[in-house]
């Protein structure tokens, strides 16, 4: 070998070896730099061939030049029969692809829809845009008229999830992230309750431990039903200005909730306000969060004697449902199944309950019960859950929307420790049951 082929060998392996570390310990900008170029180069380039092979392209009649009308390539029989140096041919015309925006997982880009398309005709090919592309995912984040935004993700935006669940924000969480890498908000004065399903060990109290954490620093009550014996909640006793762990407990409180959202409904008449949020900011009564664990054993009957207990548990909890998101009292229901087979309260408080997350669940009634008359897709996502990675939810708001998540990992420690650091936030139940009488002005 001469001097110059070991120079060169010596600089490309130098090269591969500095791409490896830049790759290795910089992931972020390599991507940027170099990952995220060749990849959106390759995706233009074999866009009209992807496209075709999705089955997203149109025929279209075009002027094309014929190959037989150019010189070099002209044959005598050629010549002879065809005539015309430019043809009209059938083509197949990719739908137009805009800008490709890099992401920090991926990349975003519009896609322009044929005339005849709609929005699901790609949600139907994402897994295969997804082999095409190379990527680990695709999928339809934001659709308007005439264009809708692929979203490709080169790695599961679900694992290692480290989000915090504080925002700053009054009645705002953060208890994860979503699949399309962005932050999974609860905030409770657009979706003020919540049911929170799945299996055993699906993740259900990770959830709620992320929940407590993130309210902890606000200025609300949190109360807690843990029929449990107390096991769930009792650690967070700081931070919670009640607790019921036996049925009667619950019903006491329930009473009492009851009675506070009466007090603030005469309160906001007085007021001649529509609700808590048009009195003005120092009268207006702390919000309160309803933490449920295992609903079910709220409306299950051991015998006949609890039936009217249970009754009344039943039209309690939807009154509060019902008038919660007017007068601040928001609820989060967690179960491993809230069907009707519970009873026709159940069913009732179910369809109070607008926003729903459903965990790893073991039978797809339970998918159903939850995501109810959802996207079928969303369905199928739920059942797909697999049990090595628990946290993972399909999440759907009131607007029909859903989205893959994943909570962050909060341990029982953390949220304990939140709840202790927190402690002084906590309004004393009394005070919120014992509402001032005094008529307040509309802000
Ligand atoms: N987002 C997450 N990331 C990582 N691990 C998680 C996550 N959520 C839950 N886990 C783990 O999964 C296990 C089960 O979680 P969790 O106790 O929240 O389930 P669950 O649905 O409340 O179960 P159960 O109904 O039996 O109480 C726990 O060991 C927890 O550490």
């Amino acid at each position: 070998m001469t001097n110059a082929m070991y120079a060169t060998l010596g600089f490309s392996v130098a090269a591969a070896a500095g791409a490896w570390a830049w790759r290795h310990w910089l992931p972020r900008s390599f991507w940027y730099a170099v990952g995220f170029p060749l990849k959106a180069a390759r995706v233009y380039l074999t866009w009209r061939r992807v496209a075709y092979g999705c089955t997203l392209t149109r025929k279209r009649r075009a002027w094309r030049l014929s190959l037989e009308a150019v010189p070099g390539l002209r044959t005598a029989s050629a010549v002879i029969h065809e005539r015309r140096r430019v043809r009209r041919v059938d083509i197949e015309r990719a739908p137009r692809l805009g800008l490709l925006r890099p992401t920090g997982l991926g990349w975003r880009v519009r896609v322009r829809l044929h005339d005849g398309q709609i929005p699901e005709d790609y949600v139907k090919v994402c897994d295969r845009l997804a082999h095409a592309w190379r990527v680990y995912a695709v999928r339809v984040v934001d659709s308007a008229p005439g264009s809708v935004t692929l979203l490709a993700t080169m790695s599961d935006p679900l694992i290692g999830v480290d989000v915090s669940p504080e925002t700053g924000e009054l009645l705002t969480v953060r208890p994860g992230r979503l699949e399309n890498g962005r932050d999974w908000v609860i905030d409770f004065r657009t979706v003020p309750h919540w049911l929170n399903a799945g299996a055993t060990q699906s993740g259900k109290s990770n959830l709620a431990n992320a929940i407590i954490k993130g309210l902890a620093p606000q200025p609300v009550a949190i109360v807690g039903f843990d029929l449990k014996g107390g096991v769930e909640f009792t650690p967070y006793a700081p931070r919670l200005s009640a607790l019921a762990t036996t049925r009667t407990e619950c019903v006491r409180l329930l009473d009492d909730l009851v009675g506070v959202l009466t007090d603030r409904m005469r309160i906001c008449r007085e007021a001649g306000a529509r609700n808590v949020w048009r009195l003005l900011e120092q009268v207006r009564p702390v919000p309160i969060v309803v933490l449920v664990d295992e609903v079910a054993e709220l409306f299950l009957m051991a015998d006949k004697s609890e039936k009217d207990e249970i009754a009344k548990t039943a039209t309690a909890l939807l009154r509060v449902a019902q008038l919660g998101r007017a007068f601040a009292v928001y609820l989060i229901v967690c179960g491993q199944r809230i069907g009707s087979d519970l009873g026709p309260g159940v069913t009732a408080l179910r369809s109070q309950l607008s926003g729903r997350i459903c965990h790893r669940v073991n039978d797809p009634e339970t998918a159903n019960m939850t995501l109810g008359d959802m996207d079928p897709d969303a369905l199928d996502a739920a059942r797909a859950i697999a049990a090595e990675t628990p946290g993972v939810a399909i999440i759907a708001g009131q607007d029909g929307t859903w989205h893959r998540a994943r909570s962050v990992y909060v341990s029982e420690e953390e949220a304990e420790a939140a709840a202790r650091q927190h402690a002084a936030l906590t309004p004393a139940w009394a005070d919120l049951v014992a509402v001032d009488t005094v008529p307040l002005k509309a802000a």
